[in-house]
């Protein structure tokens, strides 16, 4: 692949936020089409490295050209791997250590706009939704073979669906008769399970129940909060870990995560000083999330929904 259209959102902003030492060792989770990489790696000098993960062969590939120079001088390594396995990953690599880490998530725009990974009601495809392609659970075996009372529970809290039985229902009633093997079929099932007022505002009707059925087939949520718990504990002093989020569910698991990990929890009352040990070993570098500047929402569709949250490791 020679082009992989992806525009980076919020690029200085979480890299600046890492306040990458030139000699330092750090790791983008979500490598893509290698932006965040790109930038981390032109300020690390000798003795510097970078690791990037990406559990889509795809990205892999295209980087390895694309940033082959970097490979070839020693300060970068891709990892095809899931982020949710990163201490054994950077482990096999001999790294116990790191001085940050980036985590740019969701799907990349090559992802989305190739019709065939299924990703969009936008394009006819087979049903999948897979990032890495080697994995055995597709979108078609989420639609047609988890129980109803499942579907009704990834499309309400996945997908903040307001409308999932009547989807879930919907769903089951059409694949009694056959199974519902495209993005288009699913979409049109979606949109019909809807009552016609609602339909008539608010974007595309399916765009929700595709959200949800993407991040079960990914399990996004869960591979997250294995990621961050990890991240934690790699980071040394004065290591940072930014996280740019793009729908209100990794957000809200971000911040609880990062408040946990910031506030002194069961504070005994009538204490007249907090004694050391009881401080939180981290603090947050910023208390609202960072968002995008007005003219990145100009320039990017995918910038609207993005919240930037840096968290560093302070003893
Ligand atoms: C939004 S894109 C990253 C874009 C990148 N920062 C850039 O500037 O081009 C997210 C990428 O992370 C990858 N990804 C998402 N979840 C992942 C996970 N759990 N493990 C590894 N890679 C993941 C996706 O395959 C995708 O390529």
């Amino acid at each position: 692949m020679s082009e992989f259209n992806h525009i980076t959102v919020l690029l200085n902003e979480a890299v600046d936020g890492l306040k990458v030492k030139p000699t330092g060792q750090y790791v983008d989770a979500t490598l893509g089409g290698g932006g965040h990489t790109k930038a981390i790696l032109d300020r690390l000098a000798d003795g510097g490295h970078l690791y990037s993960f990406d559990q889509d062969q795809t990205a892999i590939n295209y980087n390895q050209t694309n940033l082959a120079n970097y490979i070839d001088d020693g300060r970068l390594t891709l990892v095809k791997s899931n982020f949710r396995d990163l201490s054994e990953a950077l482990g096999k690599l001999g790294v116990h250590k790191i001085d940050g880490i980036v985590y740019d998530l969701g799907v990349s725009s090559p992802q989305f706009d190739d019709a065939k990974r299924g990703f969009s009601y936008n394009h006819d495809a087979p049903l999948d939704m897979r990032m890495d392609q080697n994995q055995d659970l597709t979108a078609l075996e989420v639609v047609n073979e988890w129980p109803y009372k499942k579907l009704i529970r990834i499309l309400s809290r996945y997908g903040e669906e307001k409308f999932s039985k009547q989807i879930a229902r919907s769903i089951e009633r059409h694949r009694e008769e056959q199974p519902i093997e495209t993005t288009l079929q699913l979409a049109e099932i979606v949109k019909n399970a809807i009552p016609a007022a609602t339909r008539r505002h608010g974007g595309n009707p399916a765009k929700r129940s595709f959200q949800a059925v993407r991040i079960a087939v990914n399990d996004e949520l869960g591979s997250l909060e294995e990621s961050l718990e990890q991240a934690l504990e790699l980071i040394d002093v004065n290591g940072r870990i930014s996280v740019i989020t793009f729908q209100s569910l990794e957000d809200r698991l971000v911040k609880s995560m990062f408040r946990e990990k910031t506030t002194i929890q069961d504070l005994p009352s009538g204490i007249p000083v907090i004694p050391e040990e009881m401080k939180p070993h981290y603090r947050l570098i910023n208390r609202k999330p960072i968002l995008p500047n007005q003219q990145e929402l100009e320039n990017n569709r995918r910038a609207h929904s993005a919240k930037l949250r840096i968290i560093e490791k302070i003893k």
